[in-house]
């Protein structure tokens, strides 16, 4: 999932470091991330109020009180319901009509280990806490999606909130013959160093020939001295250890790891401005939140999702209509690489050929684009990329500037062939999307060489990323840039600035729901302090 799932893949939807100036992430991605579409409606995204009141008809889920100093989130799972999907097991669909910015889940974790800002914690470790604390016990390992196709046909439903009370998750099996404790145990949060340790200490007493997850465990599978600091998670939950329960058999071990792999997801942040409001330090992660796994996936998703407190926080990046299908994107960074390589990532880590919307479009459009396309990608990823980064190691600024001419006459081609071929907005905004590498390259040599930002520039990747990736960290931080370099340009009170306002307030909705003036101008001013001005 949006950096979910496949242990590898986990994380590098948010924080992976780019490989020229880092002058930008993608959001994260979490990531898992999914979606389709085009760009949203000012008119639709602009009023927070009408956020509110356009269609939501499930329990009021205020917008600011996430943001207060360690409130606890409520789990919230009545906008979406599990459905059959025709070539995808199980997916959630909408059970109202969502607006942009509102709450489609809310979930409690059932394992999260977490760790320092800007690192990703191993998909092992969430194995590793799930055998110590028996969590293997929980209803979620017999239903989770395991790589089988018979995984993702077992068919239950989200338990509605008020029947567990905020902080639990759970779900209702159908037939109810789920051999296993209907109720999960209570989350569990552990700190990655704790873990890490734990798990060095283990394996220097470790039996040699002891492989696999349960290597760092001993013979009774209790881990020796040092063993992780598993604390109560936020909301003061502590979290029962079933002694009674045996180890799970190398058949069962092995289901275990996949129903990790494929249903984790971790980060190596958290949302910067979202744990200063909450007075929280921001902590890369990894865990499995069940519900929130159920989300399939599309390369331009319609919601966009972080970590709050220990929660997982699925929002509308743009209006969702009664019944159409939710979705994340499992790819983090990738998200912004040709259809081709995004294909070919799902095919091997999750083992699905990805038909969404964006890809769909992108292939049937390929041959208008194909001249400069793929070469235009490879060309900046190859050469032009490895050469920035020498010409400014070197201080050349001769050569960033001839890199810079390059890139720049790349573009115009593009927009060439865009204009030649009358492609359609959102095909655009996907192509761009994919060739965001390009994008970054020349804001890194405009950087390198003292200049202002490119204006138009900014402006093609703002657009095309609210088209794939409305919500995202990348997509906030680039309306921030957006709008100051507009009113450097234009003037405070010039017609472009309004826009540019209003893009950015898209964004912000879109990552932080219907927020009050308030603190819609407190996250804009943390994210430009976070993002542009460090
Ligand atoms: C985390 S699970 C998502 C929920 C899953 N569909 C289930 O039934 O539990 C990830 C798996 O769902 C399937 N999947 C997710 N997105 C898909 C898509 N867009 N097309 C086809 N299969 C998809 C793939 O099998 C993938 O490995």
């Amino acid at each position: 999932m949006q950096s979910t799932l496949a242990a590898d893949r986990i994380g590098r939807r948010c924080g992976s470091p780019l490989r020229w100036p880092v002058s930008l992430n993608l959001h994260s991605r979490t990531e898992r991330i999914p979606r389709f579409i085009n760009s949203i409606k000012c008119e639709q995204a602009f009023s927070p109020q009408a956020c509110v009141s356009s269609g939501f008809s499930g329990p009021s889920v205020p917008a600011d009180s996430w943001y207060a100093s360690s409130t606890p989130i409520p789990r919230h799972v009545e906008s979406v319901k599990i459905a059959m999907l025709e070539g995808k097991g199980r997916g959630l669909v909408a059970t109202h009509d969502i607006a942009l910015g509102e709450v489609v889940m809310a979930t409690p974790p059932l394992v999260l280990v977490t760790s320092p800002l800007r690192q990703r914690p191993s998909g092992e470790l969430v194995v590793d806490e799930i055998l110590e604390r028996k969590l293997y016990g929980s209803t979620w390992f017999s239903v989770l999606y395991d790589g089988s196709s018979r995984s993702s046909k077992a068919e239950f439903q989200l338990a509605p909130a008020d029947a567990l009370g905020n902080g639990s998750h759970s779900l209702i099996p159908e037939p109810v013959d789920v051999p296993r404790r209907a109720q999960p145990p209570e989350p569990v949060v552990v700190s990655m160093s704790a873990a890490v340790k734990a798990l060095a200490a283990a394996s220097a007493t470790s039996p040699a020939k002891k492989k696999g997850f349960l290597a760092s465990r001993s013979s009774t599978g209790r881990r020796g001295k040092g063993s992780a600091a598993v604390t109560a998670s936020k909301g003061g939950q502590g979290s029962a250890i079933p002694e009674a329960l045996p180890l799970p058999d190398r058949r069962e071990q092995t289901r275990l790891a996949k129903v990790v792999k494929f249903n984790c997801f971790g980060d190596d942040t958290e949302d910067l401005a979202a744990c200063e409001c909450r007075g929280e330090q921001p902590r890369g992660h990894i865990g499995l939140w069940p519900e929130f796994a159920l989300f399939n996936h599309s390369c331009a998703p319609n919601t966009t999702n972080y970590v709050i407190g220990d929660s997982m926080v699925v929002r509308a990046c743009r209006p969702i209509r009664t019944g159409e299908e939710v979705t994340i994107c499992y790819l983090g960074r990738p998200q912004l690489l040709p259809f081709s390589r995004r294909i070919s990532i799902l095919s091997d880590e999750y083992g699905f050929e990805c038909n969404c919307t964006r890809c769909m479009a992108e292939q049937a459009h390929f041959d208008k684009v194909a001249d400069v396309y793929l070469e235009l990608f490879e060309d900046v990823n190859e050469k032009l990329g490895p050469a920035f980064l020498e010409a400014r190691a070197a201080g050349d600024l001769e050569a960033i500037g001839e890199l810079q001419r390059e890139v720049q006459s790349w573009l115009r081609r593009l927009y060439g062939l865009f204009r030649k071929t009358l492609l359609a907005p959102d095909v655009r905004h996907y192509v761009i999307a994919s060739l965001y590498d390009a994008y970054d390259l020349l804001f890194s040599c405009a950087a390198a060489l003292g200049q202002g930002e490119d204006s138009s520039s900014l402006q093609a990747s703002l657009k095309a990323i609210e088209a794939v990736s409305a919500g995202s960290d990348l997509h906030v931080l680039l309306a921030v840039r957006h709008l100051d370099c507009t009113v450097q340009q234009h003037g405070h009170d010039s017609a472009l600035a309004g826009l540019a306002r209003q893009a950015l307030r898209r964004a912000h909705i879109a990552r932080y729901g219907p927020v009050s003036e308030e603190l819609m101008s407190k996250l804009i001013a943390l994210n430009r302090k976070f993002h542009v001005e460090s």
